[in-house]
């Protein structure tokens, strides 16, 4: 059996690799449960503090794999295998870890959905986004109609999703879409680069961080400031707090450990 995903571990970031470049690291069940099996295995790793994705050869992933999806002779065929995958998405998501998406070449359907998936995005120059389901007769199954909306202005990923057009890795950069922009063959390594720039961060903050942005806004505004102030106050009474103010009275980096 091909292996469809490697995990690297460099220095504390994990690099999961897209490993099916034959088929554009096209995803599909097998993909989705090895996804799962790996951020379990990198949740647990506390040495781990932050998550790049990336695709070998010449694509970041191509989306669900059309041959799996072919295969299908029923809807529920269909609606387990959209389940599971986007249940890995959630996970993804919800990762007390931060995650960063070095995309090149092409991020088409479910592979750009599991790049919204992630925290941030670097994308090489030429770099294809899109999500083409519509042309297959299908819809985004897997967020891109609710996280596209909530990274682009509405009007720009309504555009995207109904006519199943790409766009380019410097619009999507100039949209707000992408994060930085890489030079061709350079997306790991900036994404590499701007993920140890994360793992400098106290654990406790970088996961409650990333929690307070994407539930605050989806709450009102009053409810949100709430939050955020409980979540400081809990984050006020851990070592890493004592460890940060040492550090900068010392002039040196924090030695996080997350307590
Ligand atoms: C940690 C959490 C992760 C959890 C898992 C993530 C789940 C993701 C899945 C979500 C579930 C479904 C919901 C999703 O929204 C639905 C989809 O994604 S539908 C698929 C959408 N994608 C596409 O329509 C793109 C199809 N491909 C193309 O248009 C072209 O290949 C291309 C990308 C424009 C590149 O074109 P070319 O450069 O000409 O290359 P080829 O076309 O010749 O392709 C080379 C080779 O790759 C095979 N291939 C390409 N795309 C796929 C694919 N999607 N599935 C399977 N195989 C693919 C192609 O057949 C060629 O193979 P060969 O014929 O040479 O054997």
């Amino acid at each position: 059996m091909n292996t469809v995903l490697r995990t690297e571990l460099r220095d504390r970031t994990a690099v999961l690799t897209l490993d099916r470049p034959g088929q554009l690291n096209a995803i599909g069940s097998e993909t989705a449960s090895r996804l799962k099996q790996a951020l379990a295995d990198i949740r647990a790793n506390d040495d781990v503090r932050a998550l790049v994705i990336t695709g070998a050869g010449r694509a970041f992933s191509a989306g669900a794999d059309l041959g799996e999806i072919e295969s299908f002779t029923t809807p529920g065929q269909f609606r387990d295998f959209v389940g599971r995958l986007t249940e890995a998405f959630a996970l993804l998501e919800d990762f007390p870890k931060p995650s960063v998406a070095a995309v090149h070449g092409f991020a088409f359907g479910g592979g750009l959905e599991l790049a919204l998936a992630c925290d941030l995005r670097v994308a090489e120059r030429g770099t294809r986004l899109g999500l083409p389901e519509m042309k297959l007769g299908v819809l985004p199954g897997a967020g891109g109609t609710q996280r596209l909306p909530r990274l682009l202005p509405p009007a720009i990923a309504k555009q995207m999703i109904l006519t199943g057009e790409p766009i380019d890795a410097e619009r999507a950069h100039a949209l707000g879409l992408v994060n930085e922009l890489a030079e061709p063959g350079g997306a790991l390594k900036t994404a590499e680069a701007l993920a140890a720039k994360l793992t400098a961060g106290a654990p406790l903050a970088l996961a409650a961080g990333k929690r307070l942005i994407d539930y605050g806004l989806g709450m009102d505004l009053e409810a949100a400031i709430a939050y955020e102030r409980e979540t400081v106050a809990v984050l006020f009474c851990t070592e890493d707090r004592t460890e940060g103010l040492k550090a900068f009275r010392e002039r040196r980096p924090g030695d996080f450990r997350g307590v």
